[in-house]
């Protein structure tokens, strides 16, 4: 294990969709005081302005011509983070449903995730940071100190984002958002660049009948017990 970097450690939260991987960053960067990086929003960004310029998603030429002109990225807005563009704030808009099974296509393109990965490097390297996603443990930060590895079953986890999509009144059924769910996951673990997968070295949390809270508990003393090593690590 690496020793503790400029700004303290780097935690590494992956797994697969609606596991809780953003609620959970969220509070835990609160609790430590670390920035938030919600690399799923990145891509997500990536995918929104691909669309709006009417790139095929097997383009990567063009996708790389996106992604070079392309700055993602965040500003603090009280408790929230909102995500730019270039400047403009595209939180709301990448949050669907469609952009979300875009973005899993999107992501799988080598040229995206190369730009991504410099960007995500440059970002967490002086550690003091939370990084979520799907490949932070395995291919971003191998070396990060505290890696969590956020899971539960496909079941529960359509049914926490169908209440959450029905709160905005949004008409999707549970089958649907299930399946949904489902066919994200298969899509990222099964692309050839930086699939969903867990770190040998990574805490391996099932969130399926524990609340946040307990969820934040088992992640926050791990964090601590690191911090608490300090250089010995
Ligand atoms: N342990 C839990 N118990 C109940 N609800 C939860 C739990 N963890 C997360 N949730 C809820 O599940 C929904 C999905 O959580 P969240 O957006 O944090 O997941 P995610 O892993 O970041 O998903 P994605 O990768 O798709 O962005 C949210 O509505 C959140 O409040
Ligand atoms: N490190 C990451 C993060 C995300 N992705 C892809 O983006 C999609 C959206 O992510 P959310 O966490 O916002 O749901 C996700 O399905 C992945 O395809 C990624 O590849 N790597």
């Amino acid at each position: 294990m690496s020793a503790v970097r400029e700004n303290g450690v780097i935690v590494a939260i992956d797994g697969p969709s609606g596991a809780g991987k953003s609620s959970l960053t969220k509070l835990l960067a609160q609790r430590l005081g670390y920035i938030h990086i919600d690399t799923g929003a990145m891509f997500r960004a990536v995918a929104l302005m691909a669309r709006r310029a009417g790139i095929a998603v097997d383009d990567d030429a063009r996708l790389a011509e996106l992604c070079r002109g392309l700055e993602v990225s965040f500003v603090r807005d009280g408790e929230n983070c909102r995500v730019l563009a270039n400047g403009e704030d595209v939180s709301r808009e990448i949050r669907t449903e469609e952009i979300g099974l875009l973005t899993s296509a999107i992501s799988a393109r080598k040229p995206v995730r190369e730009a991504l990965l410099t960007m995500q490097r440059a970002m967490g390297t002086k550690g003091g940071v939370i990084l979520e996603g799907r490949d932070i443990g395995t291919v971003v930060f191998p070396d990060a100190e505290v890696k969590f590895f956020l899971s539960a079953s496909a079941e529960e986890r359509g049914r926490r984002r169908y209440l959450e999509l029905a709160a905005r009144g949004d008409q999707a059924t549970l089958e649907e958002t299930i399946a949904k769910v489902i066919q994200r996951d298969k899509q990222d673990e099964g692309r050839e660049h930086a699939p969903l997968r867990q770190a040998e070295d990574a805490l391996p949390i099932d969130s399926t009948t524990l609340s946040i809270d307990e969820v934040l508990a088992v992640m926050e003393n791990a964090v601590r017990e690191r911090l608490a090593q300090g250089d010995k690590g």
